[in-house]
């Protein structure tokens, strides 16, 4: 594992093609990954779980469904980012899985998005390994050799709405409470140009357009209108169908689907790992200014106050 960790990107031949492999580094996933815990039985099929995630390979179907279990919202904090990349990283490794369910544990809740207090009144050092945990989770996500199917169990704002577009297909529970969309706008942030690229080549430029300016989060009818999702279906079915679906998926030859997606996604892949320095630098310029950590505490206590 530690061989894995230590590795960065890179390219794997694939016949003609080149496929993208991504690489988790954290420098602090050694003592993440000790504290999970993992099972195999004789059919090759296997269990893991650690504080954030919870991983669940059925061997003979080779499709892992991979729960978020961060309580209360599944907010992407720096562990949390960090054991999931490493789990998609140990199934993109694995010969017996072929597809990956992302899903929630949570009730009412696939991911808050990321964590706000990771954002907030903490220093440049940390905001900078707090991005590039986000960007590698998306060039993982984005950037997977295997299928990757999200099954949105409940709402999904921003850095949740995130992964889910990385993933090659969605299917969301239909209950009218929850929402869908890249909200940063509403935060007094400002979706970066990755967030923004996954959004035009998941619902087109207008859409996008509007989405971002006003930070809109649609119902899931309003997201399955506009292409955000592509399925709906009540909510007690949402893994079931996410499962007929990969079966779907399953059924063309990997190494065609493979080519075909990163054929799709390399050049946004590329143009993310040409640029990781500055998206970082921009990043922490950005999330430093005073005014952008008032709106941040200003929205930390819209949300606590909303509660009270
Ligand atoms: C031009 C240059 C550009 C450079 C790039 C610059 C910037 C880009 C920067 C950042 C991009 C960020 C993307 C993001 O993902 S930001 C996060 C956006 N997320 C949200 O807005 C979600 C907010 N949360 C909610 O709407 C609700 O909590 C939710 C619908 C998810 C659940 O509602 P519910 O009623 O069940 O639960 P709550 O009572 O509201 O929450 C419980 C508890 O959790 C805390 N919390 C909620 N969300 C977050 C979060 N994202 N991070 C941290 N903490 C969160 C909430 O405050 C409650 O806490 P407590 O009161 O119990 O202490």
């Amino acid at each position: 594992m530690a061989a894995v960790l230590r590795r960065g990107f890179r390219l794997v031949s694939f016949g003609s093609s080149q496929l993208l492999c991504g690489g988790c580094k954290h420098g602090r996933t050694s003592s993440l990954s000790i504290c999970s815990t993992s099972s195999r039985n004789s059919s090759s099929s296997s269990s893991s779980s650690s504080s954030h995630v919870k991983v669940d390979l059925d061997g003979s179907t080779g499709i892992a469904v991979v729960k978020f279990q961060s309580s209360p919202v599944n907010s992407m904090s720096l562990d949390f980012l960090t054991e999931l990349c490493i789990s998609l990283e140990k199934l993109e490794l694995d010969r017996s899985c072929r597809g990956v369910i992302l899903t929630s544990a949570l009730p009412k809740i696939f991911s808050a998005g990321l964590d706000i207090t990771e954002m907030y009144g903490k220093n440049p050092e940390h905001y900078a390994e707090f991005w590039k945990s986000v960007q590698e989770i998306w060039l993982k996500v984005y950037g997977y050799s295997k299928i990757a199917i999200a099954a949105i169990n409940g709402s999904s704002p921003a850095g949740g709405c995130l992964v889910s577009m990385a993933c090659d297909y969605r299917i969301m529970a239909d209950d009218p409470r929850y929402r869908i969309g890249l909200n940063e706008a509403q935060l007094g942030i400002v979706a970066p140009f990755w967030f923004k690229d996954t959004m035009v080549n998941t619902v087109g430029f207008r859409t996008t357009e509007l989405s971002l300016q006003f930070g809109l989060m649609y119902s899931p009818s309003d997201a399955l209108k506009i292409g955000l999702v592509d399925q709906v279906v009540p909510e007690e079915n949402v893994l079931s169908t996410a499962t007929e679906t990969i079966t779907k998926w399953l059924a063309i030859p990997d190494h065609a689907r493979e080519i075909s997606k990163s054929m799709m996604r390399k050049p946004m892949v590329d143009r993310l790992l040409a640029s990781r320095e500055s998206d970082i630098k921009n990043f922490v310029n950005f999330i430093t200014k005073d005014s952008i950590q008032k709106s941040l505490g200003f929205y930390m206590n819209s949300l606590k106050q909303r509660k009270a």
